[in-house]
């Protein structure tokens, strides 16, 4: 399973990569406003950070206000010219659909973003999206169960043998993180800050505690 970072912060992928070895970015309008830079600032500045990072992929998403498919061509184009590590997010609607088809074809990278139903994770997978993007976090913050439809896309990329890999986004616990690894998803993406506290366990700290007493009691040189 690939982790994910979600953010536009430089300080805070750089933390990713080079303290965790994560394995790419996603972004969005609202982690290019919480950066505090100007989008184009923000996405140039990452993509400077990335040029001797080949593996290490970007999700960056087009101006949420374009409506029309050749709008989000258009700017889907421009963007990705900026790195090759970009891949488009595009909105999963009936124009974005269109858009990432035409993308695809003509090899721009893209994320199918805000699913939140199998139903349009199948036409992400039938347009060869590289990625599609289900919002696990936001329906279960609803008070939705989104780890069935999580489960569901798994069985159905398998079925169909789709290609597009599935970024289970929105994450916002560590529960959440083991049940998309063993569903199958094949990336997470959430803050750094939900990674951190899934890498501890309070039993840890209390072993270490006991483990320290131990050591404390013991000849060690
Ligand atoms: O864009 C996709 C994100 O994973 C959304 O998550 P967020 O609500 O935590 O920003």
């Amino acid at each position: 399973m690939k982790y994910f970072l979600d953010s536009a912060k430089l300080d805070e992928i750089k933390k990713a990569y080079e303290d965790y070895g994560f394995d790419g970015v996603t972004t969005n309008p609202k982690h290019i406003m919480a950066s505090g830079k100007p989008f184009r600032k923000c996405i140039a500045d990452i993509a400077e950070y990335v040029a001797d990072k080949p593996n290490f992929p970007v999700s960056v998403e087009i101006n949420p206000h374009l409506k029309k498919a050749d709008e989000m061509i258009e700017m889907a184009k421009e963007i990705s010219l900026l790195s090759p590590n970009f891949v488009i997010k595009i909105p999963t609607t009936t124009e974005g659909v269109k858009a990432a088809r035409k993308l695809e074809q003509q090899g721009v990278r893209t994320n199918l973003t805000l699913v939140f139903s199998p139903s349009q994770a199948i036409i992400a997978g039938k347009v060869n999206a590289k990625y599609v993007s289900p919002f696990v976090g936001w329906k279960e913050d609803n008070g939705e169960d989104g780890l069935q439809y999580i489960k569901d896309i798994v069985d159905i990329y398998q079925t169909y043998s789709f290609k597009t890999e599935i970024i289970v986004a929105a994450v916002r616990t560590g529960k959440q993180i083991a049940e998309a690894a063993k569903f199958g998803a094949d990336i997470v993406t959430c803050g750094l800050a939900v990674y951190e506290t899934s890498f501890n366990d309070p039993y840890t700290d209390f072993g270490l505690g006991v483990f320290q007493d131990a050591w404390d009691q013991t000849v060690t040189d």
